[in-house]
Formats: structure tokens, sequence, C-alpha cells
């Protein structure tokens, strides 16, 4: 029976008065006891099942990951420490010739890396598994606060990303001409300025010139005066280069002064972005204005309509997560715009033939529009197709990843991923094989986008950014639509495919007309680099920070 009903019976019975006080401590300390048995008794059943059912599904996960082929895991510890020592395409690009074109590797025991290269059966994962690394998440968490845009869950982001999509790709797309104009202009500004100094440096100003893009997207006429623009570029490349490497401690290490540090600068960046859109609530209420009513976007869509200065400070979390959805848009959008506008000018610059050729098209298409200080790049298909292929040959990351953190993810093909594993898709693989890009797939070559065409008058089937070009052989190119080819994936597909595709290229291109009319773009005479780049899968720094000259033409 219960020692403590025993007592509690006892304590009924008058007789029980004479019990002796050794009596009640003895029983005092069988009660403890028997209550501690009960307690591990309880903790034992809920650890034993906790530990089995993880065991469980880690037997789960090695008999599933057992049916998909890749090589045999190099020592108890996977892959890992063979990955910190060699180049993880070069590793998966050799699995995927022995195994096919789906492949494990084992990154540690419980870590299942799952390869994809066949761009049908990337199409279908990319369409079905909707979550990105919790890691991804946890980075952007810890740099630039709560975010809706790059979490983790696609639960979470779903609704903004529509949102912003519509912003970017309806209400926008129409002025995105006019918006990089703007933004064009105050960047050759600049650039008449540095090039007083002689060369300038290429990754540092494809990195520029893609903050004041998207600055004056999202911030319209405000930023481009913003007096702190300059110190929030620099902070805003500092916070996220480290970003990673503090997201992967498991335990934040509050006793490392580095993190402190770090954090200080977090801070630092959110502050400077409350002040640029506070500066910009400002300019809307001076101008009575609605959001989005002048150049770029106000930040309209992340502050959501109608939102006085006095409420944002009021309320937080509308604040918080702006802010987060803000920084961390800034910062994928500038690290991957100044990645392509990068590779474009240095691919220019190698291949002075095209650059030439892309400076006809925008003297040819100036000279049959009315509106001469517009740039009519819908009329440049050689200069849309060089985007493309440089996007092509140099994607803005080496994988596209992706998991599903709940349910296991079946395939066509009748393979079964199970719950939790990294898919990626090794972009460099993918982009430059020869079954999808035909035998000349590793070398610049922006033709592979455009088709020949005798007729010089526009066909009725052309969509409304294919666009002709008439060369000095009176032939017409017209622009292929890339995402025809399913292996063209610079901005991924499927569930979380990229949002600013469409926005960013018209940019892009809005600036490259702008510039090729002005300058040509030469290699600084003695800067190193490989005159011809090969796309080998790792990225010649000499080729990406070579020194550029920016010399004016006599137009
Ligand atoms: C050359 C420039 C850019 C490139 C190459 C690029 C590429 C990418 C890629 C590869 C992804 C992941 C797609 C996937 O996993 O399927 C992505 C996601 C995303 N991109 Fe871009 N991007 C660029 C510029 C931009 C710009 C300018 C914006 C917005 C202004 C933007 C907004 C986004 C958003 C919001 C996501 C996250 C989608 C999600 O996680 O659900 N991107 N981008």
């Amino acid at each position: 029976m219960n020692p403590f009903l025993c007592f509690v019976l006892q304590a009924w019975n008058p007789s029980s008065c004479q019990v002796s006080s050794m009596e009640t401590s003895r029983f005092l300390r069988d009660y403890a006891v028997w209550e501690i048995n009960a307690f591990l008794w309880i903790s034992l059943i809920t650890i034993t099942y906790f530990l089995s059912y993880k065991l469980f599904k880690l037997f789960k996960l090695w008999n599933q990951a057992c049916k998909i082929p890749g090589p045999p895991s190099p020592s108890f510890y996977g892959y890992f420490t063979t990955l910190s020592k060699q180049n993880l395409t070069e590793v998966l690009s050799d699995s995927h010739e022995e195994y096919g074109s789906i492949v494990k590797l084992w990154l540690s025991p419980k870590q299942l890396l799952v390869s994809i290269k066949e761009p049908e059966i990337i199409k279908e994962m990319l369409l079905k598994a909707k979550d990105k690394l919790p890691l991804t998440g946890k980075a952007f968490n810890l740099a630039f606060g709560r975010s809706t845009l790059f979490a983790s869950s696609f639960d979470k982001v779903e609704s903004r990303r529509e949102s912003l999509a519509s912003e970017l790709n309806v209400r926008l797309l129409d002025r995105a001409n006019l918006i990089a104009t703007k933004a064009v202009d105050h960047i050759m500004a600049e650039l008449h300025q540095n090039m007083t100094k002689g060369s300038i440096n290429c990754k540092m100003t494809s990195q520029h010139m893609a903050f004041t893009l998207l600055g004056a997207t999202i911030f319209g006429d405000t930023f481009l005066a913003w007096l702190k623009s300059t110190i929030y570029e620099e902070l805003l490349m500092m916070v996220a280069k480290d970003a990673c490497f503090w997201a992967s401690y498991s335990v934040i290490p509050f006793w490392k002064q580095g993190f402190w540090r770090y954090r200080r600068l977090c801070t630092e960046l959110k502050w400077l972005t409350q002040d640029l859109v506070q500066q910009c609530s400002k300019y809307r209420q001076y101008r009575h204005m609605e959001p989005s009513a002048n150049l770029g976007m106000e930040a309209g869509v992340f502050l959501q309509d109608n939102i006085s200065l006095q409420e944002i400070n009021g309320r937080h979390n509308v604040r918080d997560e702006s802010c987060g959805n803000i920084m961390s848009l800034l910062f994928h959008g500038c690290l991957t715009t100044g990645g392509l506008i990068n590779n474009m000018l240095m691919r220019l610059v190698t291949h002075p033939e095209i650059q030439h050729k892309i400076y006809s098209e925008i003297i040819m298409a100036k000279k049959g529009s009315e509106d001469k200080a517009q740039p009519v790049v819908e009329k440049m298909p050689l200069l849309w197709a060089t985007i493309y292929e440089s996007a092509r040959v140099m994607p803005a990351g080496p994988l596209l990843q992706r998991c599903s953190l709940k349910h296991d993810l079946r395939l066509k093909s009748g393979v079964i991923v199970p719950a939790g594993a990294i898919l990626v898709v090794p972009m460099q693989l993918v982009q430059t094989d020869d079954s999808s890009w035909g035998n000349d797939a590793g070398k610049f070559n922006p033709y592979r986008f455009l088709s020949k065409t005798e007729k010089t008058s526009a066909s009725p089937n052309m969509d409304a950014s294919i666009a002709e070009l008439k060369d000095q052989r009176k032939c017409t190119f017209v622009l292929k639509d890339p995402n025809k080819n399913p292996a063209f994936l610079p901005f991924g597909s499927g569930a979380r495919a990229c949002v600013g595709q469409k926005f960013v290229t018209q940019g892009v291109a809005t600036l490259f007309a702008s510039l090729l009319e002005q300058y040509e773009v030469r290699l600084r005479s003695g800067s190193k680099t490989n005159s011809k780049p090969s796309t080998n899968y790792s990225m010649s720094q000499d080729f990406l920070s070579s020194e550029l000259v920016f010399a004016r033409r006599n137009n």
C-alpha cells in the first residue's frame, strides 16, 4: 500500500497518537524514497522512449538512405572532414559520374545529403520540397533579426513572398526602367568621380552598383539622398560575412567577446535601417504621398500601407519584422546582383567583340526610339542574352538547397528522400552540363540564348520580353526564353524560387545599357587575370577582383 495512504489511515486511529517520532521520521524517509523512485522510473521511461524514438528515426534514415545510390562513407564521421579539404562540387561531380543523377553523401552518421543533377527531377524536387535548411534561417535571424522572407519553414514565408512578388513584378515592373535609370544616373555620377583616380576594383564597384540599385528600388529618392548609405553598405557586408559562423554554434557562445562585438554591429545596422525607414516616412508625410507613390516601393510592402511614423515607433513587432525583411533582402540582393554585375563586367572585358556588338545594339535601339533619354532595353537581345549567359556560367552560389522538414519526399522516379535530409542541386554541374547545353557548355557564349531569323519584322509569336537586333549583315536575332530550359536555374525554381528575377534582370539591363553607351570597359594594363576564365568549379578570385578602366566614349 502507498505509505502516504497508510499514514493517513493511522492518523484516524486514536491509538496512533502514541506513534513515536521515530516512526514518523521513518515514514517520511520511506515516503521520500518512494517519491524519488517514482520520479526516476518516470524519467527512465521518458528517456528510453525518447532515445528509442531517435534510434528508430536513425534506423529509418539509414534504411531509406540504403536505397539511394552513392559512395560509401569514408569514415564513421562521413564526408564532413573530407569536405573541408575538397570542394563539394568536385566530390558531387565524381559521385554523379559514377552513380547517376541522384546520389547520396553521408556528412555525418545523422546528416544525409542528397544531390540531384537531372533537370526534370530537379524541377519536381524544387516544387515539392518547400523548406530551406534550418541553418540558413538561423544565420539570417542572428544577423538581421526576425524575417518573414528568408525563414527556413515555407509556412512562415509564404504570404510575405506573395506580397513582395506582386509589389516587384506587378506594381513596380512598369516603372522598373525609371527606377533603374534614376539609380543608374546616380551610379554614373559616382563613376565619373572615381575614374579620376585611375582604375577601379571590379568586385567592390559591382557590389556598390547593386547596393545603389536595390536601395533606390526599396526606398526611392530618399535612399539616393541619404548621407549614411556608405557606412550602411559597409556595416551590412560586415554583419553578413560572419553570420553563418556565429549561427553554426548550437549554443549561443555568450562567453566569447567576438560574439558580443558581432551583436553590437547587428544592433547598429538595425538602428541605421530604422533611421532610413523614418527618413522615408517623413518624406512621404512631407510630400503627402501614398506608399510606393515615389520612385521606389518606399518600403511600403514592408511597412504595410497607411502606417504612420508614430505607429511605426509604437509597434515594435511590425518594426522589427520589417527591419529584418529589409536588411535580409538588401543583403541577398546585393550579394547576388553584385555577383552578376561583377561577372558580366569581367565577361565583357575578356570578350571585347561582344561588348562592341552590344554597343552597336544600344546605338541602334536608341536611334529607333522616340524617348532618347530612356534606354529601350527590350530592343537589345544580345544584352539580355549576355545577362543570362553570365548567370548561367557563374551562378550566385554553388548549390540550391532545400529540405523537407516534416515529411519524406517521394519523387516520381520512385526514390524516397527521408524527412530532414539536405537536398541540393549542384548549380555549376547542372548549368554547364553538355547534355543540356551542348558541346560548348563550358564556354561563355551568349548566342546560345538567341535564335537567328531572316525576317526583319517582329514575329507574332514573340513574348513581351523578346526583342530583335539587326546586325551589320542585316540578320535578326530573337531572344529565347531562358526559363524554357529546365537546366537554367540561377534564380532557382519552384516553391522557393527568387521573386526578384524579373525585376533584377530589368535593372541590370538598364544599368549596362547606360554604362556601355557612355564607356568602354577594359582591363587595366598589367592587371592580373585569366584572359578567358574557364568554368571550373572553384571560381578564380583573380578573375573576380580585377582592376578595370572605364574609358569614356566620344558619342
Ligand atoms: C542577380 C540577382 C539575384 C539572383 C541570382 C538571385 C537568386 C536567388 C536564388 C538562387 C534564390 C533561391 C531560390 C531557390 O531556392 O529555388 C533566391 C531567393 C530569393 N530571392 Fe533572389 N536573386 C537575385 C536577386 C534578388 C532580388 C533583387 C530580390 C528582391 C528584391 C530577390 C528576392 C529573393 C527572395 C525574397 C528569395 C527568397 C525566397 C524564399 O526563401 O522563399 N532576389 N534568389
